[in-house]
C-alpha cells in the first residue's frame, strides 16, 4: 500500500518503520496542514493533533481515500466526520486505542461493568497514567472505557476528570514522563476491592494495530471500529 502519514511525530515514526517492515510503502509525511496531494496515496494513518484531525480526515473522504485515525481530543466532531465520510462514500476507523491488548482490556471492561450493575456498594475509579508531552486529558481510551462502563452499569451517567462525585465515573489523569501508556479501573468496597490494568510497555503495539486496521481499510467504503478489525467481542 502506498501511505501517507498525517501528523509524523512519536506515533508517526513508529507506524512508518513497521509499515516498512510489512512492505508498505511512505508517498506522504507531513506534520502540517496541506501541501501534498492525499491521492497520491492508496490509504491514509492520522496520528496528529486534536485540532488538526477533522480536517485531515474530511480531505481524506473528499478525495476518497480511506483513513485510519488515532489521533485523541477531537471527538466532539465525530458525528460530524461520519456524516461526511456517509456523503462522500469514504472509508474510516477511527480508534482511541489500536493496540490488541487495549482492545481485549475493552472487552474485560465492559463485562466486569456488566457484572458490577446493581452491586450498590462498589464505585468506580479511573486512573490513567501517561508521558507529559500528551494535549489532552483524559486519553482517549479512558474516555472509551468510561463510556463503556456508564453503558453497562446503571450507577452512572457520566464520567469526571480528576473529581468523584454521585453519578459520575471519576477518572484521575497523571502525568509522568516517558509513560507510553496505563490505563485502571478499580471498584472499591468497604471490604475489597476489585482492579483491571492495562500497562503499554511501549509504542509499538498501537503503530501495529493502525497498520492492520489499514491493511484491512483497504478496498472497503463506510465506517468500522477496531471490534470489526479484529473480529472479537
Ligand atoms: N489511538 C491510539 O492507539 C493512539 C493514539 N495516540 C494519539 O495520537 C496523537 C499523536 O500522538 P503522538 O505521535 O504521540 O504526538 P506527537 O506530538 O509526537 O505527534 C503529532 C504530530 O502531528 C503534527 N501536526 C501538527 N499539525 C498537523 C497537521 N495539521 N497535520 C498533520 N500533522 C500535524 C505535530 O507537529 C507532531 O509532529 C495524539 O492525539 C495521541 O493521543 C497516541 C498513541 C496511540
Ligand atoms: O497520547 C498518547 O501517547 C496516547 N494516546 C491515546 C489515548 O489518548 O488514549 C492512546 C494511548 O494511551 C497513548
Amino acid at each position: 500500500m502506498k501511505i501517507a502519514l498525517l501528523g509524523y511525530g512519536r506515533m508517526g515514526k513508529i507506524i512508518e518503520r513497521v509499515a516498512l517492515e510489512r512492505g508498505h510503502e511512505i508517498v506522504i509525511k507531513t506534520s502540517e496542514e496541506g501541501g501534498y496531494d492525499i491521492q497520491d496515496a492508496d490509504i491514509a494513518i492520522d496520528f496528529s493533533v486534536p485540532t488538526a484531525a477533522f480536517f485531515n480526515i474530511v480531505n481524506c473522504f473528499k478525495h476518497q481515500v480511506p483513513v485510519v485515525s488515532g489521533t485523541t481530543g477531537w471527538l466532539h466532531n465525530y458525528k460530524k466526520a461520519l456524516k461526511i465520510c456517509e456523503d462522500e462514500k469514504g472509508a474510516f476507523i477511527y480508534a482511541s486505542n489500536f493496540s490488541l491488548g487495549v482492545n481485549i482490556f475493552f472487552e474485560l471492561n465492559s463485562h466486569l461493568a456488566k457484572l458490577m450493575n446493581g452491586l450498590k456498594q462498589y464505585t468506580v475509579a479511573m486512573e490513567e497514567i501517561h508521558h507529559t508531552q500528551k494535549l489532552d486529558a483524559p486519553s482517549g481510551t479512558a474516555i472509551t472505557l468510561a463510556e463503556s462502563i456508564i453503558e453497562k452499569n446503571d450507577a452512572y451517567g457520566n464520567w469526571k476528570l480528576n473529581e468523584a462525585s454521585i453519578g459520575n465515573i471519576p477518572i484521575h489523569a497523571k502525568r509522568i514522563p516517558d509513560v507510553p501508556g496505563t490505563h485502571a479501573i478499580t471498584y472499591n468496597s468497604p471490604t475489597d476491592s476489585i482492579k483491571i490494568e492495562h500497562i503499554a510497555h511501549n509504542r509499538e503495539g498501537f503503530a501495529l494495530g493502525a497498520v492492520i486496521a489499514a491493511e484491512w481499510l483497504l478496498g472497503k467504503t463506510g465506517v468500522y471500529t477496531m471490534k470489526d478489525v479484529l473480529n472479537i467481542g
